[in-house]
């Protein structure tokens, strides 16, 4: 009931536009009617040979009937299109805009290529409920009510007729081809779904797959995929040929039924002869509004599927809740971090352990640690992508919880170790953090992260197309895209979460005097397991296992001669 309420809720807005759609079939359907009764009894009448001044108006009925038949069809394909795809492209940015509050805590366990298929194949295929499920319903209603009245009109067998073969082909017959292809449905849209994941997954890893040669492997997986899913489609369309095939059985069977009563009446002088053909193709072509329900409960099936598969991760509660009333922007920008504790999972071990630390308006402070200290999750919660457990971060003076998230975002700039970059121009991409900015400051802002010389000597400059990922650009040069983002963004806070990772010394050293510029007069947290350019930070946190291990400053923890020196020690010796 709830599925079906929200389907048809989406109608409401186009309620008028859908009764129109909904009477203009019934003028297409009853055209058809119309054009078979008047045909058969021009013909019958004919032959009986009447004055042909008497056939004109029938003659004229006939092309009556034939014109209407062809405008309203079209019309009602073409208003009924028209709301279907107003309401398809409204559901899939209902659904982008439900999936953003989730990113990325709660989609980490779902495929990429599930959610795709999700937002491309699932909604798509309410398409069908709508057009192949609400309108014929409507319509064959509309249809046969007046029939069978027009047929008790005659006598009241016909009409007990026509109910019988109506109720065989329209309410027994669905249920029954619907329970048969119900695994086959249920199986179609998990393979469907298996497909696009394996797909998307294959195209990202491209690269990776060509490198270590698993061509043939990816290739054989993907087809045995599609074989799968094209037999479950196969059985699918067979058993939609069966149901056409039994409608169609149905359909004759009720105009023999029919035909064989009315020749009894003809022959106890009850009915005029002349009826004959125009009951039995009245029976024919009103079929054409019952041919239709055989289907009406697979499409519902499958529609009703489709909606689960997209409430289920819409419903889905965001990790980070808004306040009900919220701070408004913080007085100052003084980070600080008291007795902090938070783990991803109820039953796991704690990922940051009792964490203090303090960082003032302007500071700077370094947190490091081998891989898998914490330094990231460290950066999640303070970018309110996941809530804490324990202890309190304070952004100035107020717990970070009190402010909402997109506010919280707009104060923090990040360069991150993987900065996504868009398929699109270069200018789109620094121009996003801050989508007001004019063509000047984002020029500005290139210049500062030391990449206005190289965008300038490509030929198309600024409006050059990167790639998907920014494959087209080195290492160095992306991580000074992401650079140029946080200048101008302009936020008073700054996150820098190896920013200088996978990049060679010489580089680093350059990327790192751009850095530089970027943190004066910002509040500034530099996360890193690489120690290079250090030694200017205020405080540097030594985490280990989630825990603070030491801290000071650079001179003084290498003095110290534990985890901090011995990372030193490591990462110099890698380097020279
Ligand atoms: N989404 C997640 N769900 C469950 N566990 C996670 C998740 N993200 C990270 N972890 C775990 O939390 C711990 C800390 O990970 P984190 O990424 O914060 O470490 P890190 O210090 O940033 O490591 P690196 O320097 O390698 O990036 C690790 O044990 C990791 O496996």
């Amino acid at each position: 009931m709830k599925i079906l309420n929200f389907l048809l809720r989406l109608l409401l807005p186009y309620q008028q536009t859908v009764i129109l759609a909904g009477l203009l079939g019934v003028c297409t359907i009853g055209s058809n009617i119309g054009l078979m009764a008047v045909s058969a009894y021009l013909i019958a009448w004919a032959a009986l040979q009447p004055p042909v001044l008497h056939l004109v108006g029938l003659a004229a009925a006939v092309r009556f009937f034939g014109l209407a038949r062809a405008v309203s069809r079209y019309l009602e394909r073409y208003l009924s299109h028209q709301v279907i795809l107003q309401i398809l492209s409204g559901l899939r940015v209902w659904f982008y805009q439900k999936l953003e509050p989730l990113a990325p805590a709660c989609l980490l366990d779902e495929r990429s290529g599930d959610l795709l298929s999700r937002l491309v194949q699932d909604v798509e295929t309410l398409k069908y409920f709508y057009l192949k499920a609400v309108g014929p319903l409507l319509t064959a209603f509309l249809i046969m009510v007046p029939l069978v009245g027009w047929l008790a009109g005659f006598n009241v067998k016909f009409a007990y007729i026509i109910i019988f073969f109506f109720l065989l082909s329209g309410i027994v017959l669905p249920p029954v081809i619907t329970a048969l292809g119900r695994r086959a449905r249920i199986q179609r849209a998990e393979v469907r779904a298996r497909l696009y994941a394996q797909l998307t997954d294959s195209l990202q890893g491209l690269t990776e797959i060509i490198a270590f040669d698993l061509v043939p492997q990816r290739l054989n997986l993907i087809k045995q995929t599609s074989r799968e899913l094209l037999g479950w489609q196969k059985q699918l369309m067979d058993l939609g040929a069966l149901g056409n095939s039994l409608n169609g059985l149905v359909m004759h069977l009720a105009m023999w039924a029919v035909l064989v009563t009315a020749v009894a009446m003809v022959e106890a002088g009850l009915l005029p002869g002349i009826y004959l053909a125009v009951l039995a193709l009245v029976v024919l072509s009103s079929w054409e509004a019952v041919t239709p329900l055989s289907f009406i409960s697979s499409y519902w099936e499958e529609s009703r599927e489709a909606v689960r598969r997209l409430l289920k991760i819409c419903e889905a509660e965001p990790a980070v809740q808004d306040p009900a009333v919220a701070e408004t922007t913080p007085d100052n920008f003084n980070l600080q971090v008291t007795g902090l504790r938070f783990r991803y999972h109820n039953e796991g071990p704690w990922v940051l352990d009792n964490l203090h630390l303090h960082l003032p308006q302007g500071g700077r402070v370094a947190v490091v640690g081998p891989s898998g200290a914490g330094k990231s999750t460290l950066v999640n919660l303070l970018l309110r992508f996941w809530d804490y457990h324990q202890g309190e971060i304070l952004l100035g003076g107020k717990s970070i919880k009190t402010y909402c998230q997109d506010d919280v975002l707009k104060l923090i700039a990040v360069v991150p170790q993987r900065t996504h970059l868009f398929n699109a121009t270069i200018r789109e991409n620094i121009w996003l953090a801050r989508p007001q900015a004019d063509e000047e400051e984002i020029i500005m802002a290139a210049k500062r992260a030391g990449i206005h010389s190289f965008i300038e000597s490509l030929p198309q400059g600024y409006e050059t197309y990167i790639g998907e990922g920014g494959f087209k650009l080195s290492g160095g040069q992306r991580q000074r895209l992401a650079i140029a983002r946080a200048l101008l963004k302009n936020a008073p806070i700054l996150l820098l979460d190896e920013a200088t990772a996978g990049l060679d010394p010489i580089t680093e050293k350059e990327v790192l005097a751009d850095i530089y510029k970027l943190m004066q007069g910002r509040t500034t947290l530099v996360i890193t397991h690489r120690l290079t350019g250090l030694q200017d930070m205020d405080e540097i946190l030594v985490l280990h296992r989630g825990q603070v291990v030491e801290r000071g400053r650079h001179d003084y923890l290498l003095r110290k001669r534990g985890l901090y020196w011995a990372m030193w020690q490591q990462s110099h010796d890698r380097l020279y």
